[in-house]
């Protein structure tokens, strides 16, 4: 909880205020019994001056009660608001500052959760904190104090209902917190399955999996009902048994005091007031039990955010001007291991690319292609070795100027909801309508974009999915082009194109970047026949370096791939 206490205090007025009107809020609650019995005392002895003088008092009472309980709810919903957003701005901050391998660590969807799911629970514990923290102990030990000065012969009914709720209550809550624990766990597993079914709901439905998936979410569903069902239990013999024990000192309290009544009357208006201070015990009690309920939610919430806040970005770059590095390209002696991994993706890699070359990187699935086009981009660094861009150790380039070098388009890169436009620009501030079309020209993508009503502003949905696959990667890989980059990679990013289209790109891509080094991966060798230099991959290692003819009298594995290939697609 130490997390939030900087955050509190950004709104200290209006927590000050909060307090206060709480604390005003608990006295008009504390005194209206009090009054009370002194207007029914007037009652009985028929004073009507006093009737009028305190009936009065109690209805301002009951007046200032209301205006603090509203001024309390809506202060407190400020600092909790505050609070919520801040830490939330926070943490989204400190997202964008982890390196690609951070957030592999988290996973995308955990962290979604921590900023969404754990947030919120922390805003309502500030809001809970606001509204009852001081109000508890405060109503708590004042009825206690009230309800012995009213009645004090009545003591042993007080401190015998206290012993039985408090007992009641810290068995219950203890075990209603460890459901508590449970439920979160099990909400998230619950958002997981349910998260991974939507997001590839095609591949469900193309390969008819919808009872697996119903099954899968079953188990975990079920799981969740069964400790919100215990939840549920607990609770339907938790209040009655509450209400039993109160309305047990209640009716013992009536029958003791009863006897009396005749012969002293002003018993009556007491124990009424006795009544009434019990049941703000009880009150404060069970409020109490809720409070700590859900501080202990919140505190494994804020354990999560703090675990993220605590993560030191496993990357960091140099800060200082733009340096502006031409693009050749070098990698010495590079190794590389994913984190977690015991063996190297990448071994003792050596290569160099002259600015404007094309390079092709060919190689068996899993042989290490993509990992090698990722440390170009620095989405990780290398265990060993050197890579470096325009002659600079990457290590030493701000990330501004390596962003600015390098453009880097996957095969299932997507782009954000928005419109192409705002997507574009995102790469390009300043782009204008004539260079949105030139990249488009590139990618082969005006032809389609253009068709659009609002053309370059036609609306993207999230994930693009008003896209089909081949538009999806052209639009890439306009804004892969758009800034007119030193250094652009193509990971298998015109897979979807059809073999026309392909051509097309590549013969703009000569054309209008004859400066940019390319760098191509491609499972089919027709996409990188031409490139200067084609590297090949194995196991990680680069088993070959050479131009196409080079590679083809010289290289077996290079060979294999290139005759399998051409028996299959004719490739000459
Ligand atoms: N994020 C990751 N964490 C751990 N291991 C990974 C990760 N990404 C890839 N790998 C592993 O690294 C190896 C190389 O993967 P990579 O994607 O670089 O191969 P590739 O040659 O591009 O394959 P493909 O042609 O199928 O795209 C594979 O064995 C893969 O399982």
């Amino acid at each position: 909880m130490k997390v939030l206490i900087p955050y509190v205090k950004r709104y200290r007025k209006d927590a000050y205020i909060a307090i206060i009107s709480v604390i005003a809020l608990v006295f008009a609650t504390l005194w209206q019994p009090r009054l009370l019995q002194v207007v029914m005392n007037a009652i009985l002895k028929g004073d009507k001056a006093t009737i009028f003088q305190q009936g009065i008092l109690l209805i301002g009472l009951a007046i200032i009660g209301i205006i603090a309980g509203v001024i309390n709810t809506i202060y407190s919903a400020h600092v909790a608001l505050g609070v919520a957003t801040d830490l939330r701005a926070d943490l989204y901050s400190k997202v964008q500052s982890f390196a690609y391998a951070d957030v592999e660590k988290f996973s995308a969807s955990n962290l979604v959760v921590r900023m969404t799911n754990d947030i919120n629970q922390v805003q309502q514990i500030v809001m809970a904190g606001f509204q009852q923290i001081s109000r508890i102990p405060l109503l708590f030990i004042g009825a206690f104090i009230l309800a012995m000065v009213t009645m004090p012969q009545q003591w042993w009914v007080l401190i015998g209902m206290m012993i039985i709720v408090l007992g009641v209550s810290f068995y219950s809550y203890k075990k209603m917190s460890d459901y508590f624990g449970q439920t979160q766990q099990n909400i998230e597993d619950v958002n997981t399955v349910a998260r991974e079914n939507l997001m590839g709901i095609r591949v469900v439905k193309s390969f008819v999996q919808e009872p697996n998936e119903i099954d899968k979410f079953s188990k975990v569903s079920d799981k969740l009902t069964k400790v919100t069902a215990k939840i549920g239990y607990n609770f339907a013999i938790l209040m009655p048994a509450f209400f039993l024990t109160a309305n047990i000192a209640v009716a013992i309290a009536i029958y003791i005091v009863g006897q009396n009544v005749t012969t002293h009357p002003a018993y009556l208006a007491a124990i009424t007031s006795f009544i009434s201070y019990l049941m703000q015990i009880l009150f404060a009690v069970i409020n109490g039990g809720f409070l700590m309920i859900a501080a202990s939610r919140a505190n494994i919430s804020l354990g999560r955010i703090g675990e993220v806040m605590a993560t030191t970005p496993s990357m960091n770059y140099v800060q200082g001007d733009d340096t502006p590095v031409s693009g050749n390209i070098e990698f010495d002696h590079v190794s590389f291991t994913y984190p977690g991994d015991e063996k190297p993706t990448l071994k003792d890699i050596s290569f160099t690319v002259k600015a404007g070359e094309m390079i092709g990187i060919v190689g068996a699935t899993g042989s290490g292609k993509t990992t090698l086009a990722q440390l170009i981009a620095r989405l990780y660094d290398p265990d060993s070795g050197v890579i470096k861009v325009g002659g600079v150790d990457i290590k030493q380039l701000p990330e501004k100027s390596l962003r600015e070098t390098v453009a880097y388009v996957l095969q299932r890169s997507t782009m954000f909801s928005g419109t192409i436009s705002a997507n574009l620009r995102q790469v390009k501030e300043d782009a204008t309508a004539t260079q949105m079309q030139w990249a488009a020209n590139i990618a082969q993508a005006s032809e389609f974009i253009e068709r659009l009503p609002q053309t370059y502003d036609a609306p993207v949905e999230e994930r693009s999915s008003n896209f089909s696959g081949g538009q999806k990667q052209r639009l890439s890989i306009t804004r892969g082009v758009i800034a007119n980059p030193k250094i652009l990679i193509l990971d298998d990013a015109t897979s979807a194109l059809d073999a026309k289209s392909e051509k097309l790109v590549q013969e703009a891509l000569d054309k209008d970047l004859r400066h940019t080094t390319t760098v191509v991966i491609a499972e089919k060798i027709s996409s990188i026949i031409r490139a200067d230099k084609i590297l090949v991959m194995d196991d990680g290692r680069v088993v070959g370096n050479g131009n196409h003819h080079q590679l083809v009298a010289d290289n077996a594995v290079y060979q294999e791939i290139y005759k399998t290939q051409k028996a299959r697609e004719g490739v000459k």
